[in-house]
């Protein structure tokens, strides 16, 4: 284990111009250009530890930038963005560099922490993990793809299986103990393989307590991404009723071990849960205005929910729960596994590890089958979702058979509520991202509207 010291500091002021044209280019950037980024603390790393052996071509100081950023786009009005960074000679322009500049102490290079082997070998070292840098980082690759955090491939980390390590650094802070550190740390000590193990933090201590920096897991090898292989399960034409039962079994499975394993919370307040569910419908409302033609049935929906559960004469119990399950959150390998505990981005950290209702993960589960269905071009889509969600439902109820003190009813009208709930907030999620794809959701709230 290596020093990591913390401090309040600002980069050198040309580096921050660096950052501050090149930061809203990155897809993980929380902040639109017109964001307000002020400075907060500076991580490094006992740079003799980690230039001991750096990996060929990976030399230089690491330091992980901490960045208030302030704007009404981001959840909460404020959030904490990671920015690691290698410094290094001029010379040295490959491997995440993203520009040279003049500092106070001459001419430096400056790379992306996340594709940069020195930052790897940093962050890994801070975690205890021990090893010859270049074999930890042998065959060490980005992953590609619409990512909201840095993950990278290092086969070379030594790890129970053999399969190495996956290293996810954290692009957006928690305010407190990170999600996707809490939940696979205990269900991994559980000795539950329903996610990938969990086999390192790194975690430092600020003024405002401790934060989790960044995350080790184990790679699974040969993993399928759920959604990619539902959508081309689909694109076939072939059922996906045997992988939704199985699915559906093991985040039953997840569901009893973290009401085991994590606190539990009160009883539902009936009244809170819908005006929950209404603010998030208004805000959707206000922020596609598509959706202003049904906001009045969406109105009536959630009056008919609200009498349903002020009429319960048992408590509705909550628990943790994933919070943004989709297909992409799960990967297939010799069976299935759950990831990314951090919850829905657009939402504060409280709202996502506050403890609510299962309903709500085997809703989202649910809207992935018809994003699949309609993405892989089933030739019956209706069919096809329908079928997986069946056989979804019909495996989770193999493991979980109570509705968590309501009856079956009002169960299903919940579920229902949770469903075009998820479905609204894809619309808004979709108008922002991938606007060719806004009809998927928006045809499940017409769809649950009209029935
Ligand atoms: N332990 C792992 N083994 C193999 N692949 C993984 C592992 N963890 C994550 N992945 C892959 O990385 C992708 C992104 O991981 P995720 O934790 O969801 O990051 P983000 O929060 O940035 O979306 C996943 O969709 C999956 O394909
Ligand atoms: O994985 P993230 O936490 O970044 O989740 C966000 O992006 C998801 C898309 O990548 C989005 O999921 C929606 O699209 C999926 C297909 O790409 C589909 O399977 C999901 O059901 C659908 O919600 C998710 O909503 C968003 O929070």
């Amino acid at each position: 284990m290596i020093d990591v010291s913390v401090q309040h500091a600002a980069p050198d002021p040309s580096v921050g111009d660096l950052l501050a044209a090149w930061l809203p280019t990155q897809r993980w950037f929380p902040g639109g250009p017109s964001v307000q980024a002020e400075p907060w603390l500076a991580v490094t790393f006992d740079q003799e530890e980690v230039d001991l052996a750096p990996p060929e071509g990976a030399h230089g100081d690491v330091v992980l930038l901490l960045t208030r950023l302030r704007g009404p786009e981001l959840p909460g009005g404020e959030v904490v963005a990671q920015v690691p960074l290698v410094l290094s000679d001029p010379e040295d322009v490959s491997l995440g560099h993203i520009g040279t500049v003049e500092t106070a102490t001459g001419e430096v290079a400056v790379h992306d922490g996340g594709a940069n082997p020195a930052c790897w070998v940093a962050l890994l070292r801070a975690m205890g993990v021990a090893g010859d840098p270049t074999t930890l980082t042998e065959r060490g690759r980005v992953l590609a793809g619409e990512q909201s955090n840095t993950s990278v491939i290092l086969p070379g980390v030594p790890s129970p299986s053999g399969a190495g390590g996956m290293l996810k650094i954290l692009r957006t802070i928690a305010d407190g103990p990170h999600p996707d550190v809490v939940v696979p740390q205990a269900l991994t000590a559980d000795g539950w393989e329903g996610v990938p193990r969990f086999l390192g933090a790194l975690e430092i201590d600020t003024d405002d307590g401790a934060v989790h920096l960044a995350i080790l897991s184990e790679l699974v090898p040969h993993a399928e991404d759920g959604f990619e292989m539902a959508c081309d399960v689909a694109s076939r034409g072939e059922p996906f009723v045997e992988q939704a039962d199985a699915l559906g079994r093991l985040v039953a499975e997840l569901h009893q071990r973290m009401a085991t394993l994590l606190p539990t919370g009160p009883p539902l307040d009936a009244a809170r849960f819908v005006a929950g569910l209404r603010r998030r419908a208004d805000r959707a409302v206000a922020e596609a205005e598509v959706l202003a033609p049904r906001a009045a049935e969406v109105t009536a929906l959630l009056d008919d929910l609200e009498r349903r559960l002020a009429a319960l004469p048992e408590p509705v119990t909550t628990q943790r729960i994933h919070g943004d399950l989709h297909l992409g959150q799960t990967l297939f390998s010799e069976g299935w596994k759950v990831l990314d505990f951090e919850g829905e981005p657009q939402r504060s950290v409280d709202e996502r590890t506050a403890p609510d209702l299962p309903l709500r993960d085997v809703a989202g589960m649910l809207r992935s089958f018809d994003y699949a269905a309609a993405v892989g071009e089933a030739p019956e889509p209706a069919s096809w979702q329908a079928e997986a969600a069946d056989a979804f439902l019909a495996g989770y109820r193999k493991t979980v058979a109570d509705h968590a003190g309501m009856d079956e009813d009002t169960a299903a009208v919940v579920l229902d509520a949770l469903v075009l709930d998820k479905a609204l907030y894809e619309v808004v999620y979709e108008s922002h991202h991938r606007p060719t794809w806004l009809p998927i959701p928006l045809g499940a709230v017409d769809r649950l509207l009209r029935d």
